[in-house]
Formats: structure tokens, C-alpha cells, sequence
């Protein structure tokens, strides 16, 4: 097992939200005994006390990683985001003090992409009205209003892992994909790029979000939007809150303009499962509101668990970046023999042959180097003899731009 230069048990994992016990096994394997363990996200004060002394800390989406998180968490190591959306998290500010940041990009991009298939077929049989008919004793049947998907067009805005997923299994089902995203994405199967969101909004039957939370993004679905999609067409959100005005697409659910809508994020979510969920959709007919699921089956929580432990596990043992949404990618190798020295400095001219100089006049042999940078910050991994490294250490922590450096064993 490797070493690390703080013992251990000394180094504080704060794991929140219900973080899969697959993490919580890995980090245990690999000799992270210290876990401090909550299966919801904290409030605001309670996060405050609790990042004080984490090296390490493991959220979903709910917990909000902002500037005076980062300001409290002196020991802040690196930060885990068990989930896809990394926009819960202040990245500048984990960059700006060396604290890189990582997350799953594609454990649970199958789940939501079944969900979503799923619920368009609800959708457009009217499933959700006449199921809650029926369980108030009421008998709903009637073809009215009902579709098969084989044939009606499907919009995807934002065709990435999961929209570009969808797409092929929608087109698997008949439907006729149309995409629209910022970038030019290959089509895959019989898809269409279209040139702009109007269009698109103008031809589907059913229109699913697929974006990430970006200023961009933010509020991109209103009232005009929703306006210009089809009248008796669906929506379906399972991207982030933020990016549907929930208002606007109450009233056009409600004017009958949208015949139905599944949504399973929201601009405010309960913290956990014991709060109320409130929203302007509560009651509608032929509304699909599920509790931001998307990506929560068993098989996408166990993946991501492993997953995301691995790539903590793997920078505080080892180094290794690769991978890091807001840091310079390092991919290290093992280090038998030596101690591994990582500076994370700010990225401005002569910081390596400052950090070469110094090196070179206490005598310091360098038997590998490695450097990585972004705009912002360079990160520096040097291999030395073990028998200086503390001293190599004392050296780099002079280098002027320095923001971190520790020593692994
Ligand atoms: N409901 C859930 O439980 C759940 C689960 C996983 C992911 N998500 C959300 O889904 C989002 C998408 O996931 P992904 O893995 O497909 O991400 P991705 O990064 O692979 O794809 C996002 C796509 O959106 C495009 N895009 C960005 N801005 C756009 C804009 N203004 N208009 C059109 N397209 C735009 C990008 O170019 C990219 O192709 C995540 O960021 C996350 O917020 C939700
Ligand atoms: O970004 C994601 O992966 C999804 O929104 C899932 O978030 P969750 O882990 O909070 O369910």
C-alpha cells in the first residue's frame, strides 16, 4: 500500500450526500480509515465546521462548494464530485488554491438516458393523468390524446454523452432525432444538427435537455422559448434547475399550450429526503415530477462511488491529475525508491527554473520531473533521492508563486 507523508488515519475524508459505499470501501482498501460519513448534504454552518479540518471532501450535486468554503477549509486537499455537474462547485477558486477537483463524466449517463426514454413514452400515452385517475378510482379509457413515439421527432438540446446516448436509442425506437448544440457535433445514426434552438423548438414533438449549468445556460427555456415549441408537444428536463423558468412552463402546462412535462431538477431542491418539495408543477395533469434521479440506480452509484474514490485516492497517494476538471492534467507513474515532491504554483514566468535553481544549489539530485499547466496555475512533480526530500521540500517552499507543495513517500 502506498504511503503519503501524514499518516493515514490522520487524513480527514468528509463524504456527504449519501456518497456510495463503494467509495467508502475503497478508501478504506487503500488505508483511508478516517471517514466522517452524513447520508445528506449539511447546512450551510454545520458544512462550514465540518470542512475546517477535511483534507478531502465528497459531494453530489446538492452541496454547494463556494468562495467562503474554500476559505474555511484550510486542509483542503482535493474535492470529489460523486456525480457528472461539477457547477455546484466554485471551480476558480479551488484552482486558485491548488485544490484540484474531480468528478464521474460518464457512470451515470445511461441511467438518465433511460429515464428520459422511459418517460417520453409515459408522456405521450398520458400515462401520468390516468394513473392518478385510477388511483383515486377514476377510469380514463380513451385513446385521446395518446401516441405511439414511432415517428414524431424527438429534440435534443445539448448532445453530448448523454443527449448523443439518447439518440440512439431513441432512433432504435423510430423517433427522429434532432439535435441542437453550441458545437458541431458528429450525428450518430440518422440524427440532424440543426443551426439554431428556434428550429428545433419549432419541429419536436418532444424537446429533452441535455445542457450543463453555464451562464449560458442559465434560464435558456422562458416563456418566448416555450411559446415557440409545438402546441401538444413535451418537455422534458433532466439536466440541471436552472436552466427551465419553472413559472413559465407552469403557465404553459396550465394554458394547454404543452400537453406534459417530466422534470427531475429544479432552481431549489429539498437538502434531503425528510423536506418538503415545493413547486409551481405540484398537482398538474401529465407532469412527471420526479426527486432529481436521474442518475441514481444502483449500478450508477456503485460505479461512480469506485470511480471517484479511485481518482482521490490516486492524486493524494500518487500525484496523479489526470482527469481534474479545473487543473493541469498530470499523469504520474509509481515512484519505488524516491520521494515525490508536487508543487502547485501560480502560473507566471520562470517558476521551474527557479524551482531547478534552488534545487541545484542544496545539491538536490532530480531523478524525474513532470509539469502541467493552465492559465492560472502550473503543478510541478519532481522525483528525488529520500534522503533529501524534506530538504528539496523546505527549498520549493521559497519558490516565489508558491501556493502548495507537499512530499510523498
Ligand atoms: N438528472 C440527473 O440526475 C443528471 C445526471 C447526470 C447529468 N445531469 C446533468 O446533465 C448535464 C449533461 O450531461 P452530459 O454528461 O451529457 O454532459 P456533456 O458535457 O457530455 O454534454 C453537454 C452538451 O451540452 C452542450 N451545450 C453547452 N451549452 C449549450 C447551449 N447553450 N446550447 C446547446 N448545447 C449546449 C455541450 O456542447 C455538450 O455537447 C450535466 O452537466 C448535468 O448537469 C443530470
Ligand atoms: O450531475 C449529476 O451527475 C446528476 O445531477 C446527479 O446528481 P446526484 O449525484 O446528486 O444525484
Amino acid at each position: 500500500m502506498s504511503k503519503t507523508s501524514l499518516d493515514k488515519s490522520k487524513i480527514k475524508i468528509l463524504l456527504l450526500e449519501g456518497v456510495h459505499q463503494t467509495a467508502v470501501d475503497n478508501f478504506k482498501a487503500n488505508g483511508y480509515t478516517n471517514i466522517e460519513y452524513h447520508p445528506k448534504s449539511l447546512p450551510e454552518a454545520d458544512l462550514l465546521k465540518a470542512v475546517e479540518d477535511a483534507h478531502f471532501i465528497g459531494i453530489r450535486s446538492r452541496t454547494q462548494l463556494t468562495e467562503e468554503v474554500f476559505e474555511a477549509a484550510k486542509k483542503l486537499v482535493a474535492v470529489g464530485c460523486f456525480c457528472i455537474g461539477t457547477n455546484q462547485v466554485e471551480l476558480y477558486s479551488a484552482l486558485v488554491r491548488g485544490i484540484p477537483v474531480f468528478n464521474a463524466p460518464y457512470s451515470n449517463t445511461r441511467s438518465v438516458a433511460e429515464l428520459v426514454l422511459g418517460e417520453m413514452i409515459m408522456l405521450m400515452r398520458g400515462i401520468p393523468h390516468k394513473s392518478a385517475a385510477c388511483h383515486e378510482g377514476g377510469w380514463i379509457k380513451s385513446a385521446e390524446g395518446s401516441y405511439e413515439l414511432r415517428g414524431k421527432k424527438l429534440g435534443i438540446i445539448g448532445y453530448g454523452n448523454i443527449g448523443s446516448q439518447l439518440s440512439v436509442l431513441a432512433e432504435s425506437l423510430g423517433l427522429e432525432v434532432l439535435y441542437y448544440d453550441v458545437v458541431t457535433k458528429l450525428p450518430l445514426g440518422n440524427a440532424r444538427q440543426l443551426d439554431t434552438l428556434d428550429e428545433l423548438l419549432a419541429q419536436s414533438d418532444i424537446v429533452s435537455l441535455h445542457v450543463p449549468e453555464l451562464d449560458s445556460t442559465k434560464w435558456m427555456i422562458a416563456a418566448d422559448e416555450l411559446k415557440k415549441m409545438k402546441p401538444g408537444a413535451h418537455l422534458i428536463n433532466a439536466s440541471r434547475g436552472s436552466v427551465v423558468v419553472i413559472e413559465d412552463l407552469a403557465d404553459v402546462l396550465k394554458s394547454g399550450h404543452l400537453a406534459g412535462a417530466a422534470i427531475d431538477v429544479f432552481p431549489v431542491e429539498p437538502r434531503g429526503n425528510d423536506d418538503e418539495f415545493v413547486s409551481p408543477l405540484r398537482g398538474l395533469q401529465n407532469v412527471i415530477l420526479t426527486p432529481h434521479i436521474g442518475g441514481s440506480t444502483l449500478e450508477a452509484q456503485a460505479n461512480i462511488g469506485k470511480e471517484v474514490s479511485e481518482k482521490l485516492v490516486r492524486y493524494s497517494d500518487n500525484g496523479t491529475t489526470t482527469f481534474a476538471v479545473n487543473f493541469p492534467e498530470v499523469a504520474l507513474p509509481s515512484h519505488p525508491g524516491k520521494h515525490r515532491l508536487l508543487h502547485i504554483h501560480e502560473n507566471i514566468p520562470g517558476v521551474l527554473s527557479e524551482i531547478n535553481r534552488v534545487l541545484s544549489e542544496s545539491n538536490i539530485n532530480i531523478s524525474s520531473q513532470y509539469l502541467q499547466t493552465n492559465e492560472k496555475v502550473g503543478y510541478v512533480v519532481v522525483d528525488v533521492d529520500v534522503a533529501y526530500s524534506q530538504q528539496a521540500l523546505e527549498a520549493l517552499k521559497q519558490v516565489k508563486g508558491t501556493i502548495r507543495s507537499r512530499v510523498l513517500f
